[in-house]
C-alpha cells in the first residue's frame, strides 16, 4: 500500500472554551477523494483551515508527503502543491475569466508584485487555456467574471485552484448556493480532474448525494472529533452516524 499523501494526528484547536476540533487524525491517500461531513459547528472548517496554514493547531502534527507542515503560512503550502477553493466566491469580478486564472497561478508564483503589474499573460496562458476547455467556459472565457451566474463563477472559482497544479486541493461547500441542476456537472468535473490530473482532493460538503457520488472515503465529525470514517455504503450503514447526523 502506498504513503498516505497527508496525514493529520491528534489535530486539537480551541477558541476560547470552545473546543473546535478536538483530536483529530486522518490520512488522505495520492488519488484519493475524501469528504467530510458533519452537523453545522463540528470543527470541520477549522480543520480545514489549520491543514491549510490558516489557523494555528493548539496541538498535533500535519505532515504531506511525510513532510512536516504543521504551521506553514498559506502561501508556502499552496507552494508546495496544496490549493483550496472557499465557501464564497474569490473570483475578481471586474477582471475576464481568463484574467482571474492568470491571476490565481501569479499569486500561486508568489509576488504580489507580478500579480498586481504582470503582463496579462506571463507564459501562463496554456495552463488557463486547458483548463477553460476542461471546465467547458470557453464561451464565456473573455466575459468579466462578474456578469456571469453564479453557477459559472463557481467553475471559475475552482478552475482557478487548479491553475498551481496542486497535488491536494481542499474544496470548501463546492455546491453552495449553486443551482441543483449544476451540482451533477460540478460532481462529473471534479473525477475527471481527479482523474486526469492525478491529484487528491478534501471536500466538505453538506450535499449527501453529491458527497455520498464523488468521495472515495467520507469522514464524519460531530462535537470536534471522528465519529467514523469510511466508503459512502459504510458511513451510509454506520447507525451511530445515522443517528447523530444523516438520520436527521
Ligand atoms: N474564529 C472563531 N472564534 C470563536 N469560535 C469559533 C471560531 N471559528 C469557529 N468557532 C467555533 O468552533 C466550532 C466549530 O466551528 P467550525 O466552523 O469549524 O464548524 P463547521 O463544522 O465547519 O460548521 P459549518 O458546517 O457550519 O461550516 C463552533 O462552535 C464555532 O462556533
Amino acid at each position: 500500500m502506498s504513503a498516505p499523501l497527508l496525514k493529520v494526528t491528534g489535530l486539537k484547536k480551541a477558541y476560547g472554551a470552545i473546543q473546535a476540533v478536538g483530536g483529530v487524525s486522518f490520512e488522505v491517500m495520492p488519488g484519493e477523494i475524501f469528504g467530510v461531513i458533519g452537523p453545522n459547528g463540528s470543527g470541520k472548517t477549522t480543520m480545514f483551515n489549520s491543514v491549510l496554514g490558516q489557523i494555528t493547531p493548539n496541538e498535533g502534527s500535519i505532515e504531506l508527503n511525510g513532510q512536516n507542515i504543521t504551521g506553514l503560512s498559506p502561501l508556502e503550502l499552496n507552494r508546495r502543491g496544496v490549493g483550496r477553493t472557499f465557501q464564497t466566491l474569490q473570483v475578481f469580478g471586474k477582471m475576464s475569466v481568463r484574467d482571474n486564472l492568470l491571476v490565481a497561478a501569479q499569486e500561486h508564483q508568489g509576488s504580489m508584485f507580478s500579480r498586481m503589474f504582470a503582463p496579462g499573460d506571463s507564459g501562463l496562458g496554456a495552463k488557463a487555456d486547458a483548463l477553460i476547455d476542461q471546465f467547458r467556459i470557453r464561451h464565456v472565457a473573455h466575459k468579466k467574471a462578474g456578469e456571469l451566474s453564479y453557477g459559472q463563477q463557481k467553475l471559475v472559482d475552482i478552475a482557478m485552484a487548479f491553475m498551481s497544479e496542486p497535488a491536494l486541493v481542499l474544496l470548501d461547500e463546492p455546491c453552495a448556493g449553486v443551482n441543483p441542476s449544476l451540482v451533477g456537472g460540478i460532481s462529473t468535473l471534479l473525477k475527471e480532474l481527479n482523474q486526469s490530473r492525478s491529484g487528491s482532493f478534501i471536500v466538505i460538503e453538506h450535499n449527501m448525494d453529491f458527497v455520498m457520488d464523488l468521495c472515495h472515503r467520507i469522514m464524519v465529525m460531530v462535537e470536534g472529533k471522528v465519529m467514523a470514517i469510511g466508503t459512502p455504503a459504510e458511513i451510509r450503514a454506520n447507525k451511530q452516524v445515522l443517528d447523530a447526523y444523516l438520520g436527521n
